[in-house]
């Protein structure tokens, strides 16, 4: 079995994936900021051969999951956002310093897409953008939803978006603290991507595909007005392109991957534009 782990700054994502068959045997989550115990949601490592893993975390926590790892399983492969790779540019000035999780989830969206608009929305929400011959231009980051709604202090922390609430009624005036909490974050959110993914199209002159992923991806989808797929496998998909170990890996096919939407004509998408401006 294959672990691959995707520690975020809230959750830490696990899956197995039989590296046979290359099916995903069984996935869960466990908080980042608690240790990995026994009887928590934790997969049996006596069954895993390779472990792949990206982490945003602190590097303490890193550290300590790769020396407890070692112990069990023989292959680690950690990783790293570097100047380039899988075809891809890093556009940050200083490459190491982009988040892991976006770099993999832009280096799976353009294997899975070529150029494309990468969205992650997690504790944070990230907008990455990489154009069809591989240039990442860097992106845009804001506080998720989560974040948003703790830092107003209102009393309204434990009451979430109902993820399958329609995007309309979460564009209404709240009638109580915690519905106008809830539809102003959203709209912020919403407004936000749609608004980037816009602006950036806009400016380099063509229209790219869209990915979203993270815990909040397919409420936020809802608001989301440009053709898109959602794929909660997305960071996954950039561990398996740089680490592939399956013989469908090698092929170059990720597990999961959407079918993803032609995007809108960039003259729409510049319409679009032009008529938010005018609000
Ligand atoms: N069951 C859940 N538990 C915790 N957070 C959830 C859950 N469902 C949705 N969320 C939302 O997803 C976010 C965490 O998403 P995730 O992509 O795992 O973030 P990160 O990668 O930053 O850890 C939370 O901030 C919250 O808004
Ligand atoms: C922006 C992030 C906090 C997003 O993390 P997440 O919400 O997925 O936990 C993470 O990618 C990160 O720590 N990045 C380093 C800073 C940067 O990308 O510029
Ligand atoms: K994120």
């Amino acid at each position: 079995m294959i672990l691959d782990l995707d520690i975020g700054n809230t959750l830490s994502k696990w899956r197995l994936k039989d590296a046979d068959s290359s099916e995903i045997r069984s996935r869960g989550a466990v908080w980042t900021r608690e240790q990995w115990k026994p009887g928590a949601d934790i997969p049996d490592l006596d069954v895993v051969e390779a472990v792949r893993i990206s982490s945003v975390a602190r590097a303490a926590v890193l550290e300590q999951t790769v020396s407890l790892l070692h112990r069990s399983v023989p292959q680690v492969h950690v990783a790293r956002s570097t100047p380039e790779a899988l075809g891809v540019v890093n556009g940050y000035v200083e490459p190491h310093r982009l988040g892991v999780d976006r770099w993999m989830g832009v280096l799976a969206g353009y294997q899975l897409a070529g150029g494309c608009c990468a969205v992650d929305c997690g504790s944070a929400i990230t907008v990455d953008f990489v154009l069809p011959g591989g240039r990442h231009l860097g992106g845009y980051i804001l506080p998720g939803l989560r974040l948003m709604k703790e830092s107003l202090k209102l009393g309204t922390r434990n009451v979430a978006i109902d993820p399958d609430s329609e995007a309309e009624e979460l564009l209404l005036p709240g009638t109580r603290t915690v519905e106008a909490v809830n539809h102003g974050i959203y709209l912020a959110a919403v407004s936000a991507v749609n608004r980037i993914y816009s602006e950036v199209c806009d400016r380099e002159g063509v229209a790219l595909p869209m990915l979203l992923t993270g815990g909040d991806a397919r409420v936020v989808a809802r608001g989301v007005q440009s053709p898109h797929a959602v794929w909660p496998d997305m960071v996954y998909g950039g561990l398996e392109a740089c680490f592939p170990l399956t013989a469908a890996e090698r092929n170059g096919r990720m597990s999961g991957a959407p079918r993803v939407p032609a995007p809108a004509g960039l003259e729409k998408i510049r319409a679009g534009l032009a008529f938010s401006m005018l609000l």
